[in-house]
């Protein structure tokens, strides 16, 4: 059985070309969950408890518990976080053999810039935030130099339910808890990370749109050298199908994640996720686990692995050409009329 979804009213939610299906909301303690959690299948997990230490984590709580360190925060002038992984140009530098025109000095759109900012200066901004001013999204690492508070509080998860999912779903280690804490109206757009996601809403309302891996071609991510890998191309909010044609195939699922919620968003999906009203903010705790170790493969093989290929076979042709922008001419003459 399913729990109740939120009675949302659903004029108020954005609406979007292509359909959209509701992800399943269950108790974690229904087995289906697992059943569903194998398939790598997206599905809401209600009453686990699993961040209730945190349900007290509002802005007024954080402010005083998370000490005085120096928190990433991203600014945009719009609602759209397209995060630009710097990392990206210093591999192009190095792949980039001495026969390339100088091309490494091209210019990237660079949407959303990053700052610092202690957590009191933060909570101020955005009880002074009303719409059109400029956007900030708080984002980062949990671990044991937080706040005094906020370390007890986070000690105090049920670690004992998240490990014995890691360990049955063959999970790798856990990476990162990534504290988020965003505006109304922020969207991080559509991408998808290449870690296992239980994603724990705490504070506030997120909507979550997500398409499986097999989506690949309806989404046209940005090739996997640029700053914007694994990010897709097409503005869901606005999407250009001239350039994009096969986003008319968009078949999506969706879900409103509210405090106590976790959603379990599986390696290699797409999500976009957006912070809806009627909260001003929302605060969430991601929990990033590395892929478990590649078991038998059984053919045929399945989507999130033709993705995993896809990504070797760009990145070994941009190191065997070192040149990343011949690796499109090249695909095209291995494929064009002849496949
Ligand atoms: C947009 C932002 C702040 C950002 C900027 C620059 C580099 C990285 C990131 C980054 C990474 C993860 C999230 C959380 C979540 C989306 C959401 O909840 O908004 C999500 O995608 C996930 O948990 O996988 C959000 C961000
Ligand atoms: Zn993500």
């Amino acid at each position: 059985m399913t729990t109740e979804k939120p009675n949302w009213n659903q004029h108020d939610l954005r609406k979007y070309d292509f359909p959209l299906d509701d992800i399943p909301r269950l108790n974690c303690m229904d087995p289906q969950v697992d059943e569903l959690i194998r398939l790598k299948k997206p599905v809401v997990l209600t009453g686990s408890n699993l961040v209730g230490a945190a349900s007290k984590w509002n802005l007024d709580y954080l402010e005083e518990n998370m000490g005085n360190g120096d928190f990433t925060i991203f600014v945009s002038d719009r609602n759209q976080f397209k995060f630009f992984d710097e990392k990206k140009l210093a591999e192009i530098a190095s792949v980039t053999g001495a026969h390339v025109k100088d091309r490494s000095k091209k210019e990237y759109e660079r949407p959303a810039k990053s700052t610092t900012m202690k957590i009191r200066e933060f909570a101020r901004r955005v009880k002074e935030w009303k719409d059109g001013d400029e956007r900030m999204y708080l984002q980062q690492a949990l671990n044991s130099t937080s706040g005094a508070g906020v370390v007890q509080d986070f000690i105090r998860f049920r670690w004992d339910w998240v490990t014995v999912k890691q360990k049955l779903h063959n999970w790798g280690k856990l990476t990162y808890n990534l504290l988020l804490i965003g505006l109304e109206g922020n969207v991080t757009p559509c991408h998808y990370d290449e870690q296992e996601n239980l994603f724990a809403q705490i504070h506030g309302h997120k909507r979550c749109i997500l398409f499986p891996p097999e989506q690949f071609e309806c989404l046209y991510p940005h090739p996997v050298w640029h700053p914007h890998d694994r990010q897709s191309q097409v503005d869901l909010t606005d999407i250009d199908y001239s350039r994009f044609p096969k986003a008319q195939n968009l078949h999506g699922v969706e879900t409103v994640v509210g405090p106590g919620d976790v959603l379990y968003i599986p390696i290699y999906w797409w999500h976009h996720i957006e912070s809806v009203k009627p909260e001003k903010y929302s605060v969430s705790l991601n929990f990033w686990y590395k892929a478990g170790p590649v078991g038998q493969v059984e053919y045929p093989i399945k989507g999130y692995q033709k993705v995993a290929i896809m990504r070797n076979v760009e990145k070994m042709l941009a190191e065997a050409m070192q040149d990343p922008e011949e690796v499109g001419t090249l695909l095209r003459t291995m494929v064009n009329g002849r496949f």
